[in-house]
C-alpha cells in the first residue's frame, strides 16, 4: 500500500470501566473507501471522534502524511484537513441552514446560500437555505451535515452512518459523489451497518469487536454472511413468519387529514389509514415528505386545533386534541426517530429514562419512585433487548447510538401497548440486533398488537409490513399488499411516478 494518509498505532480509550478502544492499529490509504465496522458499542464512534479530535486517546500515537501529530479538537483536525459528519447531529435547531454552516465556513450569506444551493444540487443533497432546522426531518439534517463537511474542502472524510436515513435512491446517489471524492484525492473512513453498502463501495475494512481490531480485508472477497459472522461472533436470527391476518379491531385510523404545521413544514392533504390488531402497516416515503409532521401529529406532540374533529381515532376515541400523555393511557407507544432529542434524555440515567415512559406501569406509588421495581424494569429491558451498558444506572448519552436505540424501542415494547407507533425502529441498530427486534415485532403482530413502522429501509418494511403505504408530498398512497406488490411499484409512488390506483385492498 502507498504510504498511508492516516496512521493509528496502540490507540487506546477507555471511559470509566469501558475499554472502548484498546491497541488500535489502522492505516488509511490515500484515496480510499475504508469501511469501519463492528456491532453496536464495538467502538467504532470512539475511533473517529479521537481521529476528529473530539477526544484524545489514552495512549498510542497518530501520523498524518508520515508526520505525528495531535488532533487537540475538531478545529485542529479540520485544519489538517480532516471532516466529520457525525452520526448525532450537531446543528442549532434555532438557526437557518446558511446560519449554521456560517458557524463553521466564513463566507457571506448569500455567497454561502449559493454554494449550499450549487452543492445540493450537485449531491443530490437538495435543501433550503433559509430554513430552519428544527423545521427539518433527520434525512434534512443529515443533508446540511453533509453539505456542511463538503464545504470545508477536507482531505480526509469520515462519516458516521451517512446511509442510515438515507432513501435507496439518494444512497446510490450520495455514492456516486464519494466515488467522485476519492478519485479526486479524498480519502473516506465509512461506517455503516449496511454490509451491501460496504462491499459495493469500500476497497478495504477495519472489523472491531469489543473495541479490538479483529481483522483488515478486502469487503469485495468475502460475502455478507462471513462479514456478519467476523462481525457479530455468530450467526444471524431467523426471520419469524407471519400468521395469516384475522381482521381485527381498528386500533388507529386516520381519516382524510388535513394539516399545515408553519410554512417550513410539509403540509398533510387527505391521509387516510387503517392500523388494526395483528397487523403492521409500514409507511415508505423519502425523508421530508411529512414523516416527521405524520409522526408529531399520531403522537400527540402536535395537536389539531378544537374544531377539526374526526381525524384521528385511537382505539375507538377520537384523539385529535389529546395530548401524548392521554394517548398513551388508551395504550399507545411510540418510537421517535430522534432517539436523543425526543426519544431519551442523555444526562438522565437509563432508570430514570425507562421511568419517562413506563411509570404507569406501577413505577412510581403515591408520588413516589418505587427505585426497586423501576431498577428491575430496566434491568429486564437491558437483558431483554441485548442493551450493552454497564447497566441501569449508566447516563442514556454514554450508550453507543444503536445501543440506545435497542432500549427505547425495548421499553416501549415492554408497556405492552394495544398500539405501537414506531419511526426508524432499526436506525444505527446493527444487523444482528435489527433482525432481533424486527422477529420481536413480528411475535408481537401475531399476538394481536397493531403495530405502525415509518421506515426508510424498503428491506425493513417488505419484511415486516402486512400492508405498504407511501408517503409523497404529504399525501398517503392506497394501501398495498405487500406480498402483492414490490420494490419498483414503492419506488414509483415515493417519487410521485405512480399515479393514484383505485383502492387496492379490501
Ligand atoms: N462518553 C462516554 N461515556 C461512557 N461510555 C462511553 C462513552 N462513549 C462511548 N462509551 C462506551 O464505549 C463503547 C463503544 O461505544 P461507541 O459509541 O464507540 O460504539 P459504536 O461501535 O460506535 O456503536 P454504534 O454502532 O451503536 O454506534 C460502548 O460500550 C459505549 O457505551
Amino acid at each position: 500500500m502507498p504510504s498511508p494518509l492516516l496512521s493509528l498505532r496502540g490507540i487506546t480509550k477507555s471511559y470509566g470501566p469501558v475499554d472502548a478502544n484498546q491497541q488500535i492499529d489502522l492505516d488509511v490509504a490515500p484515496r480510499s473507501i475504508h469501511a469501519i465496522l463492528g456491532e453496536n458499542g464495538a467502538g467504532k464512534s470512539t475511533l473517529m471522534k479521537l481521529i476528529y479530535g473530539v477526544e484524545q486517546p489514552d495512549s498510542g500515537t497518530v501520523a498524518w502524511n508520515g508526520q505525528p501529530v495531535s488532533l487537540a479538537s475538531p478545529a485542529e483536525a479540520r485544519r489538517a484537513g480532516i471532516g466529520m459528519v457525525f452520526q448525532h447531529f450537531s446543528l442549532f435547531e434555532s438557526l437557518t441552514v446558511v446560519e449554521n454552516i456560517r458557524l463553521i465556513v466564513s463566507g457571506k450569506k448569500s455567497e454561502l446560500s449559493e454554494r449550499i444551493r450549487k452543492l445540493g444540487h450537485e449531491f443530490s443533497l437538495d435543501v433550503d437555505p433559509r430554513a430552519y432546522v428544527h423545521s427539518l426531518s433527520v434525512g434534512e439534517r443529515q443533508r446540511v451535515e453533509i453539505i456542511r463537511c463538503l464545504m470545508t474542502d477536507p482531505k480526509l472524510l469520515i462519516l458516521d452512518e451517512p446511509t442510515s436515513v438515507l432513501p435507496p435512491q439518494a444512497v446510490e446517489k450520495l455514492f456516486e459523489t464519494l466515488r467522485r471524492l476519492r478519485d479526486g484525492g479524498v480519502s473516506i473512513l465509512f461506517i455503516s451497518h449496511k454490509l451491501e453498502e460496504i462491499q459495493s463501495l469500500c476497497d478495504r475494512a477495519t472489523i472491531l469487536r469489543g473495541g479490538r481490531v479483529t481483522g483488515h480485508v478486502d469487503p469485495r472477497e468475502h460475502d455478507a454472511h462471513e462479514l456478519a459472522r467476523m462481525m457479530i461472533g455468530r450467526d444471524m436470527p431467523e426471520p419469524m413468519p407471519a400468521l395469516p391476518l384475522v381482521e381485527g379491531e381498528k386500533r388507529l385510523e386516520l381519516v382524510g387529514l388535513d394539516y399545515r404545521a408553519d410554512p417550513f413544514a410539509v403540509p398533510l392533504s387527505n391521509v387516510s389509514l387503517t392500523v388494526r390488531a395483528g397487523e403492521i402497516l409500514g409507511i415508505a416515503g423519502i425523508s421530508g415528505n411529512g414523516q416527521s409532521e405524520l409522526a408529531a401529529l399520531i403522537s400527540g406532540e402536535t395537536l389539531l386545533p378544537r374544531d377539526q374533529r374526526d381525524q384521528i381515532f385511537m382505539m375507538g376515541q377520537d384523539v385529535g386534541t389529546l395530548d401524548s400523555a392521554a394517548r398513551r393511557r388508551l395504550g399507545f407507544a411510540f418510537v421517535p426517530e430522534d432517539r436523543l432529542g425526543r426519544g431519551a434524555v442523555p444526562e438522565m440515567s437509563l432508570t430514570l429514562n425507562g421511568l419517562l415512559t413506563a411509570h404507569p406501569l406501577k413505577l412510581v406509588r403515591h408520588g413516589l419512585l418505587d427505585t426497586a421495581r423501576a431498577r428491575a424494569f430496566t434491568d429486564n429491558c437491558i437483558r431483554d433487548f441485548d442493551v450493552r451498558t454497564r447497566g441501569p444506572g449508566a447516563e442514556a448519552g454514554s450508550l453507543s447510538g444503536g445501543n440506545l436505540q435497542k432500549f427505547i424501542v425495548g421499553r416501549e415494547i415492554m408497556l405492552a401497548p394495544k398500539l405501537l407507533f414506531l419511526a426508524q425502529p432499526t436506525w444505527g441498530v446493527d444487523i444482528g440486533a435489527a433482525a432481533a427486534i424486527r422477529k420481536r415485532l413480528m411475535s408481537l403482530r401475531n399476538e394481536g398488537m397493531a403495530i405502525l413502522v415509518i421506515s426508510e429501509e424498503l428491506e425493513e418494511l417488505f419484511e415486516l409490513s402486512d400492508f405498504i403505504q407511501v408517503l409523497h408530498h404529504g399525501t398517503l398512497s392506497p394501501p398495498l399488499v405487500t406480498r402483492d406488490t414490490n420494490p419498483e411499484e414503492i419506488g414509483r409512488y415515493m417519487i410521485g411516478a405512480q399515479p393514484q390506483r383505485q383502492k387496492a385492498t379490501a
